[in-house]
């Protein structure tokens, strides 16, 4: 069971397994399996999607592990910035998870998709169980779109990230500029001419995050190569990606199944690739958001800190809870 609804558009979507063709994939931020659902894409009428009956008992119960709390955070944080200064690298993306469980509440799940869809409308938003997993996320940062009957391939650097007053400092556009940087060198191996939008504010919800646009013609038979490049970008693992994909294995303790992996919608017209950030993992008694930040020479472990937690609100202060 997949609900989704694209950005800037409140048509909800779902998959009618009718077909053996594979219409949205879930890509893991590592290597694993991804998560297919087939079929045909069909429209769901918003009555229909509230009167749903989300059944979690085939979930596995929330884990009871204790969440990293403020002072261990910032203690990784300090090691993570010691490492990067002696690598020399331009990034490094460290995440955490934080717990929430559902105490004396049943969670309306479509009551939350439709308040993700409000507060994000720039959002690819999305809800599933399958195969004993479920996720829920809202986010807009994309990987790659491709328009079938053009060619043209867009994507984007998305990185940095303040509260939406405060005003940008060296430290995020220094986290940015590698990101575009690593982008279009990529982008450049594909086409002759690669146009670049200014930098501009990027906002979600309660924050911002510094963006770069890129657009070009492709050969369309080049673009799975292009996303296996593209993925993970910097702004979900560091640069340069043989250093930091072992380096997170190191620095965080569990792994990160499908947080900072990648969503891929066959639309009629276009292939669009969402990074799957600002989600979360179903569990039957509660949820595990996952957040994280992008870690440089010049960060402050505790600015760290409020980063991820004003991350996790994007999830956490959209859900709807009912009494039993
Ligand atoms: C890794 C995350 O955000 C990325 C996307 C935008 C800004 C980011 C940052 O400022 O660190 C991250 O690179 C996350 O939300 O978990």
């Amino acid at each position: 069971m997949l609900f989704f609804k694209l950005p800037f558009d409140d048509q909800i979507f779902t998959c009618d397994a009718s077909a053996d063709k594979v219409a949205v994939s879930f890509h893991p931020f590592a290597e694993g399996k991804e998560l297919i659902f087939n079929g045909n894409i069909k429209k769901v009428s918003k009555a229909e999607f509230l009167n749903l009956n989300i059944d979690l008992s085939s979930l596995s119960e929330l884990p009871l592990q204790a969440d990293e709390n403020e002072a261990e955070y910032c203690a990784k944080i300090s090691e993570v910035i010691s490492f990067v200064r002696e690598k020399k690298l331009p990034k490094l993306v460290v995440s955490r998870r934080k717990t929430v469980p559902f105490v004396n509440q049943k969670i309306s799940f479509p009551q939350t998709f439709l308040n993700l869809a409000k507060t994000y409308p720039n959002a690819l938003v999305y809800f599933f169980i399958k195969d004993g997993q479920g996720w829920i996320g809202a986010f807009s940062e994309i990987l790659g779109s491709f328009d079938k009957s053009s060619s043209v391939f867009k994507t984007m650097a998305l990185a940095g990230t303040l509260p939406k007053d405060e005003e940008w400092s060296s430290k995020e556009v220094g986290e940015q500029k590698p990101v575009a940087d690593y982008i279009c060198d990529i982008l450049e191996k594909y086409a002759v001419k690669v146009e670049k939008s200014a930098t501009t504010d990027h906002i979600s919800g309660n924050i911002k995050h510094l963006r770069t646009d890129f657009s070009l013609t492709i050969d369309a038979h080049n673009l799975e190569n292009i996303i296996s490049e593209l993925h993970p970008t910097p702004a979900v693992c560091g640069i340069p990606k043989e250093v930091c994909i072992p380096a997170i294995e190191v620095f965080e303790d569990q792994p990160r199944n499908l947080y900072a992996g990648y969503i891929e919608l066959n639309l009629e017209n276009s292939v669009q690739y969402f990074v799957n950030l600002r989600c979360a993992e179903v569990f039957r008694g509660g949820l595990l958001v996952y957040v994280g930040g992008g870690i440089t020479a010049a960060s402050s472990p505790q600015k760290e800190w409020r980063e991820t937690e004003l991350k996790s609100e994007a999830i956490i202060k959209n859900l709807h809870f009912t009494k039993y």
